[in-house]
């Protein structure tokens, strides 16, 4: 350690927590920096130890509307091309720093438009793909992987910002995820990994209270590339559930659709032909200093 602290915060979507830091913060070292202190068992502390990861976010004010790069390092030192929960945290950050509610967020998958209102975070997601090239899946694959059997999980393989493959069963916490996950995240047919994303049915009774309330519903986990194990919640999951449903002829609507990952309840519309969209809650829990890692 070099003895040189930044002030970071922390921010939750559904659960799904992150650091955040703004770009110019004097982080040599990003990954160094998210392994020290993302680490579930010895970094930061607070509710919960540790983080799903850290944005290091670049603000500029002055745009119209203003505009956030948001780089997501995540636990292991990767960065994540997408992140809905994070984008969603990054929404509001920025709507706290310059008063405004509408931010463009701009990040490797492209360009994410977000509203910041009092009852959640929307941020469009970009267009679902199956397309092999777009996943992506192996060259050898030869078209989509829809309802097929990889390393004993009957998945549907999806980009919605980044790669998930989605199992559909019958109770998603029927499931040993931590067992059934890895092979299928590191199997040959998903050159940069994929996230392992379960969803299962649920009846509108489950809702929690003061769940937006949606006309179809899904349970979902998710067990996340970066992090390499499950998370609260995964916006770009939940949006690849309500995807791979339609694909799979589950569901057949341009409506929103209710998916409850364990730490919460957001709402997904996946257009025919269009971008989908997120919404969720994000909340602010403490600042704090942290060291930084010599480089
Ligand atoms: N939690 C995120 C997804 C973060 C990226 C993922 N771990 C990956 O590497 O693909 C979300 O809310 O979408």
């Amino acid at each position: 350690m070099t003895g040189t602290t930044v002030t970071a915060e922390k921010y939750h979507g559904t659960e799904n927590d992150f650091l955040v830091l703004p770009a110019d913060a004097p982080v040599p070292d990003r990954a160094a920096f998210a392994k020290t202190h993302c680490d579930r068992e010895t970094g930061v502390g607070g509710e919960r130890t540790g983080a799903d990861g850290v944005l290091f976010l670049d603000l500029d004010p002055s745009a119209s509307p203003v505009r956030v790069t948001m780089t997501l390092v995540q636990p292991d030192g990767s960065i994540a091309e997408m992140c809905g929960n994070g984008a969603r945290v990054t929404a509001v950050w920025a709507a706290r720093a310059t008063g405004a509610s509408e931010v463009v967020i701009e990040t490797p998958a492209g360009d994410r438009h977000a509203v910041v209102q009092s009852e959640g975070v929307t941020v469009e997601m970009g267009r679902p793909s199956f397309d092999p090239a777009d996943v992506p899946l192996a060259h050898d694959a030869d078209g989509p992987l829809i309802e097929t059997d990889v390393e004993g999980l009957t998945v549907t393989a999806v980009n919605t910002g980044v790669p998930h493959a989605v199992a559909f069963v019958d109770d998603v916490d029927a499931v040993d995820l931590e067992t059934v996950a890895p092979p299928v995240r590191h199997a040959d047919v998903f050159p940069e990994g994929a996230n392992v994303t379960l969803a299962s049915r649920a009846s509108l009774g489950d809702a929690r209270e003061g769940a937006p309330g949606a006309p179809a519903a899904f349970r979902q986990r998710t067990f996340e590339r970066g992090v390499e194990g499950e998370t609260l919640a995964c916006g770009t999951g939940a949006v690849a559930v309500v995807a791979a449903a339609k694909r799979t002829g589950r569901l057949d609507t341009e409506g929103p659709v209710r998916v409850s990952p364990p730490g919460g309840d957001l709402v997904i519309v996946v257009p025919d032909d269009g971008p989908a969209t997120l919404t969720g809650p994000v909340e602010r829990e403490f600042e704090v200093d942290l060291e930084v890692p010599a480089s």
